[in-house]
């Protein structure tokens, strides 16, 4: 029997841990156990309850506007008595939060091997994005086994000198999370209009924050206010810098819906209902062309080219004029609809974990 501990510190890592999770707990060979740092607490644990998955060690780490090093710091100290503790065989991560940075240190100082989840995303600009390009850069110097999502990320981690034979090519667990859900019956929890076309839109990249913010909100406005025949649902991240904005540019819009976050089964039956998406969401990006949705990234750079080379997603930035014409086009536009909405799905085909799972079996038994 293998002890294989699983971390998660926010949303998106619970939704990407979550299928490695329950793969794994079906593996005779491996002892599972969940450690939540709860880096963020309810986005995470509506997630968690979502997939049934309850932690067995959850450190609460989260405080009100905490600062990195701060957070570092208490992590650091808090893995070490659950790493003495467990002492696991192999520990997860997933992605480039500080959580996933501050496990990677704290298990190498412990000599014991991580497997990185969604290995070799990079810019390449360790400002851009802040701090996640160092978290992921950091967790790959130290990481065993590289679990890369797409070929592109393998050649990434070639080129940060790791050895081919520690990389292993899995498609991106979130397509297993989204197909698994996606199945199920859903209920979006918010009535829309039934016979209008749904534009969904989310946005909350703190490199957005400010001007580049301003200009996405106007507009959304102006594309509302042309388009009464189309319905906006916007679930808005309640973070100030947002919500106020949001809500001064878009809340008297009639056909504007704005809402809190949602949680991830009505968000799955949003994308399932929407015509088009609006994000600046890592996750949305890899998610929405497998479900055959265009998507108008609201970033100027995205460490996912995957999709933008299949011409499925398109950057467009925070340019007002850009993300009315391109919007404008996509709603006007059938034959330019029809090529953005093939359903190519560059990150995955569903079956991640299992890849995972068998790899950690031949390496561990
Ligand atoms: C620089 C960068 O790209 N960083 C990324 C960013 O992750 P992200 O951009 O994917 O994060 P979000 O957009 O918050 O989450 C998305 C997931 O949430 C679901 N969703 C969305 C709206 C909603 O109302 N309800 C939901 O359920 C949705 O289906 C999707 O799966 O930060 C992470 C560290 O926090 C990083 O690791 C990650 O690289």
């Amino acid at each position: 029997m293998k002890n294989i501990l699983c971390v998660v510190g926010t949303r998106p890592e619970a939704i990407k841990m979550a299928p490695v999770i329950l793969e794994l707990r079906k593996q005779p060979w491996a002892n599972v156990r969940v450690l939540a740092t709860a880096q963020h607490r309810q986005m995470l644990d509506q997630v968690l309850s979502f997939f049934d998955i309850q932690p067995d060690i959850d450190l609460n780490i989260m405080r009100p506007n905490q600062a990195l090093t701060e957070l570092t710091a208490r992590l650091l100290l808090e893995l070490d008595a659950v790493l003495k503790a467990e002492k696991p065989d192999v520990v997860l991560v997933q992605g480039d939060t500080t959580t996933v940075m501050t496990v990677a240190l704290a298990c190498f100082y412990h000599r014991i091997p991580i497997g990185h989840v969604e290995a070799g995303l990079r810019t390449w600009d360790m400002q851009n994005p802040f701090p996640e390009e160092a978290n992921r850069v950091i967790a790959g110097k130290l990481a065993r086994w590289h679990f890369a999502p797409t070929e592109g990320s393998r050649q990434n981690l070639l080129k940060d000198g790791i050895a081919d034979s520690d990389i292993i090519v899995t498609g991106n667990t979130v397509v297993d999370a989204l197909l698994a859900t996606a199945q199920r019956d859903l209920d979006l929890g918010i009535t829309l209009p039934a016979d209008k076309r749904m534009v969904l839109v989310t946005s909350h990249r703190r490199e957005n924050f400010g001007a580049p913010f301003r200009n996405i909100c106007r507009a959304l406005q102006t594309l509302a206010q042309n388009n009464p025949d189309v319905q906006f649902l916007y679930p808005v991240h309640p973070n100030p810098n947002v919500k106020d904005v949001a809500y001064e540019y878009l809340a008297h819009i009639p056909n504007v819906t704005l809402c809190e976050p949602l949680d991830y089964a009505p968000f799955v039956a949003a994308m399932k209902r929407a015509y088009l998406i609006l994000t600046d969401s890592g996750g949305v990006q890899e998610e929405a062309p497998a479900l055959g949705k265009p998507v108008l990234v609201l970033r100027e750079e995205t460490e996912r080219p995957e999709a933008v080379e299949e011409g499925v997603v398109k950057l467009v930035g925070s340019d007002y004029d850009r993300i009315v014409a391109e919007a404008q086009r996509l709603l006007d536009d059938e034959a330019a609809y029809k090529a953005m909405a093939r359903g190519v799905s560059p990150y995955g085909d569903g079956h991640a974990s299992e890849r995972i799972g068998r790899l950690l079996q031949e390496q561990l038994l």
